[in-house]
């Protein structure tokens, strides 16, 4: 991108942070975690990766926040890097029209949870992560693997927001002993429940993510991470699926693969030319970021860059 493109974009970027900040409808923040529903409703921050190496970021692109479900997306990296198609005889490739920790779509689905966004898929899919004789014990692998994505090793996890989630996880748990009931999962829950929650303790800032999503808008540098092929499947994920029941108006009104997460931030990809995160915490409905879904459609109206 040349430099007067540059300066129009970090133009249009401050302007979208400044419309967002005055937004009077913003949503409301998670509250079955008990440790995010003190999180500041009032914060926004915008940060994008291009393609040529440039970065540019608005308003708390510095502010940690937790990423909870955008780490279901580095989770299936490694384990479909790992087990490749037969991760699917676990997990499916279907959107849901459910909610993301819908208990009734997985007894009608015999077990086979319908994607590895919603819980239950992402329950066996961190099971899968972690079932090879040389992934260790807990998350060091998914650490390393974020860690090196983003090129920064300061990434943590959050370990109050992961026992304040893991104290409460009541409907997760019912998922997981459903799972294992059918034989879908090969660990025990409780052991799976407290890497399953510190996995979405994970915290980051904007600038953190979109550095991390590098590897799925197929970025040369970031090829090592995973094959060419498997990060477009990802993207086909995301699409259908990385905003739950609302995945069809996400594409429909952005036009971008996104993964979201219930601390407020949205991972989205534009395949060969920009990786974002946007982050603002309050939620809609579907329990995605109400003002990173509108400032991302700004964004896309903006750019033309819809892959549509
Ligand atoms: N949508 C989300 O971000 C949900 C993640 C949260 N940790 C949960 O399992 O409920």
């Amino acid at each position: 991108m040349g430099h007067a493109a540059l300066e129009t974009l970090q133009g249009f970027l401050v302007g979208l942070d400044a419309r967002m900040k005055r937004a009077h409808k913003r949503g409301r923040v998670a509250h079955y975690i008990p440790q995010l529903a003190s999180v500041d409703v009032h914060q926004f921050g915008i940060s994008v990766c291009l393609a040529s190496g440039e970065r540019l970021s608005a308003g708390d692109a510095a502010t940690p926040f937790s990423i909870q479900s955008i780490s279901k997306v580095f989770s299936l990296a490694i384990a479909l890097g790992r087990h490749g198609d037969r991760l699917w005889k676990r997990v499916g490739k279907e959107p849901s029209n459910y909610t993301f920790n819908s208990v009734i779509e997985l007894e009608q689905e015999g077990g086979k949870p319908r994607n590895p966004f919603v819980n239950a898929g992402a329950l066996v899919t961190t099971d899968a992560m972690l079932d090879a004789p040389d992934a260790g014990c807990g998350l060091d692998e998914l650490m390393d693997f974020v860690r090196t994505a983003a090129g920064d090793d300061r990434i943590s996890i959050d370990e109050q927001v992961a026992a304040s989630e893991y104290r409460t996880a009541y409907r997760n748990f019912s998922l997981a002993y459903f799972l294992r009931s059918c034989g879908n999962l090969h660990m025990e829950c409780e052991r799976l429940l407290q890497i399953y929650c510190r996995q979405c303790a994970i915290t980051m800032n904007c600038e953190q993510l979109a550095s991390a999503g590098r590897f799925l808008a197929g970025f040369d540098s970031a090829a090592h991470l995973l094959n060419p092929a498997q990060a477009r499947s990802i993207n086909a994920l995301m699409l259908l699926a990385g905003h739950y029941d609302g995945s069809g108006d996400f594409a429909y009104s952005v036009g971008f693969p996104g993964k979201s997460g219930v601390g407020g931030g949205i991972l989205a990809v534009v395949p060969g030319h920009a990786s974002i995160a946007v982050w603002s915490p309050g939620l809609n409905a579907f329990g995605n970021s109400l003002l990173g879904t509108r400032a991302l459609q700004e964004l896309s109206e903006f750019t033309g860059w819809s892959v549509f």
